[in-house]
């Protein structure tokens, strides 16, 4: 087997090119496009020749469902290069053995598993995909902080067969995290296909107030990373709990309620709660207090005036009192 190798290019376009374990067969210009020469030649030594290709790629896609936690993992392949090499994108721990049985089924050789950011709500299945497929290589941004035996960045590429992918930054619900985007050629799938993770989801997004979440940055990258993207760019998200499965860009940039209204409108909107919070809050003290000042001047009253044991009942809402004997 070939050793997995890495490259850096000067391209601004795309810095890192991970060659997956296959050389292309038939690399194409599409793909070439994204390798410098050196790169090329690194790769293989044919690869001088290789030029362009009638041949197209071919991609075999399958999504995946785990009911628990409501997670997608995607199972990627290039079914026209003779290695069937096969990439998984966050897998969770509880399906690994269906996912396996699906490859094995389908005659494919895992590379790759993926993940789009550290998850909170699952257990990923790198670690026991590893520890099942001898050779599997695990994938996380470098962001993430997490373990994995690649660390990928923004504008790295991840090959499989002569398909590959991109990777976005799209940090928000967490700081590591990214989308991975089919790439965009000729021989690559059309429409693009985007694997969001929690970044964005279907008529939603991922949750920002743990795991170091951020709801502008979200907002921020979802705008300058996914809706840049063509429209027709299929979105498959990591999660979906209403039961939809893919969705667009144009639609999710027309429909989606969180991530569609202006950002100054949002931030008035959040500051308007937060703000209304405060002084329901503050409402709700002074109201306790003046209850209080109230309980304490009855008290004084009925032990001077009264004199007499007696229950008080007093109306919070209306900062009123009663007397019953
Ligand atoms: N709303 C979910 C609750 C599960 C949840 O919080 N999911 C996360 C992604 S996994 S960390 C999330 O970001 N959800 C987005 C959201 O709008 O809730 C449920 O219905 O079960």
């Amino acid at each position: 087997m070939l050793p997995l190798r890495f490259g850096k290019t000067s391209s601004l376009f795309s810095p890192n090119i991970l060659f997956s374990n296959f050389s292309p067969r038939q690399p194409r210009t599409t793909l070439l496009s994204h390798i410098t020469t050196k790169q090329l030649r690194s790769q293989s030594p044919m690869a001088s020749s290789y030029t362009t290709s009638s041949h197209a790629s071919k991609l075999l896609f399958r999504q995946l469902f785990e009911k628990e936690s409501s997670t997608y993992t995607y199972l990627l392949a290039d079914i026209s290069h003779p290695d069937k090499p096969a990439l998984l994108i966050d897998p969770v721990d509880k399906t690994v053995d269906r996912d396996l049985s699906v490859i094995k089924e389908l005659g494919l050789k895992l590379v790759y598993a993926l993940n789009t950011h550290v998850h909170a709500d699952h257990v990923t299945g790198t670690g026991l995909i590893k520890s099942k497929v001898l050779g599997v290589k695990s994938i996380i941004s470098k962001a993430s902080g997490s373990k994995a035996d690649i660390f990928v960045v923004p504008g790295d590429t991840v090959c499989f067969g002569d398909l590959f992918l991109e990777v976005r930054a799209t940090p928000g619900h967490t700081l590591g995290c990214v989308t991975y985007v089919s790439g965009d050629g000729p021989d690559q799938p059309n429409p693009r296909m985007a694997f969001t993770g929690d970044a964005i989801l279907i008529r939603g997004c991922g949750r920002t107030d743990f795991q170091g979440g951020n709801s502008t940055q979200l907002y921020n990258s979802v705008h300058s990373q996914i809706f840049t993207l063509p429209k027709d760019t299929l979105i498959y998200p990591a999660h979906d709990y209403k039961g939809f499965t893919v969705s667009t860009v144009g639609e999710e940039m027309q429909y989606n309620p969180r991530l569609t209204k202006d950002e100054v409108v949002t931030s008035l909107i959040v500051h308007f709660l937060i703000f209304k919070d405060l002084f329901a809050f503050y409402v709700c003290i002074s109201n306790w207090l003046k209850l209080c000042s109230i309980w304490y001047q009855v008290k004084l009253d009925s032990g001077n005036h009264f004199g007499k044991s007696a229950l008080y009942i007093l109306h919070a809402t209306e900062l009123s009192w009663q007397f019953v004997d």
